[in-house]
């Protein structure tokens, strides 16, 4: 199955950061999800961190309105934080309360280190560089589940209990979202380093942030698998 297309910066970041790339959207913890093998101690342990994670990146994704320099990006970059914190939070509110986990005890859950890690390393790479370094962190994140959504919508077993979780990530309304996404990674970074940003001599340090919350990415699913 070819990968989705997600615009050129994404590209060429997703083949720089190859073998850390496979071990995050090829987990074990996905392949769980994918047939329904993963133990529910599991995913709910998962759910509860990624609430708290969810936290701080909408607090991420806040720092990249005020780190904004045209009003389409600012648009963008509040699209995602009103989707964060109004919908995309709502699955683990619903799916925990199902397993009687109040929203109350989500907010206050104690982070893992993992998470903690994974969290305020993007939040450091927004603070201490521009939109750029912020968004080559974010995109793992947000990339990344759009095409492990895709797959797993293509090939999951038709009675895995985590159905819900795979067309959140798999359905158009979370792929048009990456495919905006992707776009606009290209155009603030055209804007900031030129058409040909992928020649500059700053590319090497973008992909370097990549390949880091790439590798994040890998150590919050293992988290998820040790609850
Ligand atoms: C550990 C972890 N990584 C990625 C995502 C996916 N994700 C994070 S923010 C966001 C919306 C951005 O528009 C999405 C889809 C997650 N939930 N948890």
């Amino acid at each position: 199955m070819t990968a989705p297309d997600y615009g050129r910066a994404f590209a060429l970041w997703r083949q720089g950061a190859a073998a850390p790339w496979q071990a995050y959207t090829r987990h074990a913890f996905v392949e769980g999800l994918k047939d329904g093998t993963l133990p529910r101690e599991s995913f709910l342990h998962y759910l509860v961190q990624d609430y708290v994670f969810l936290v701080h990146f909408s607090r991420a994704w806040a720092l990249a309105v005020t780190k904004s320099r045209t009003l389409d990006e600012m648009k963008a970059a509040a699209a995602t934080v009103n989707a964060l914190v109004n919908h995309e939070m709502q699955l683990h509110v619903t799916t925990c309360a199902e397993a009687g986990i109040p929203e109350d005890a989500l907010f206050t859950a104690t982070e893992r280190p993992e998470n903690l890690a994974y969290t305020r390393y993007v939040l450091d790479a927004g603070h201490s560089g521009d939109l750029a370094d912020l968004l080559a962190a974010l995109a793992p994140c947000v990339l990344g589940y759009g095409e492990i959504g895709t797959r797993l919508a293509a090939e999951r077993a038709p009675d895995t209990p985590y159905g819900d979780w795979i067309e959140t990530y798999g359905g158009a309304e979370y792929q048009d979202l990456c495919r905006d996404t992707g776009a606009m990674i290209d155009a603030a970074l055209a804007r900031r380093i030129g058409p040909e940003f992928a020649a500059a001599p700053r590319w090497p340090e973008l992909q370097a942030q990549f390949t880091r919350a790439t590798v994040l990415e890998v150590g919050f699913w293992d988290m998820g698998m040790t609850p």
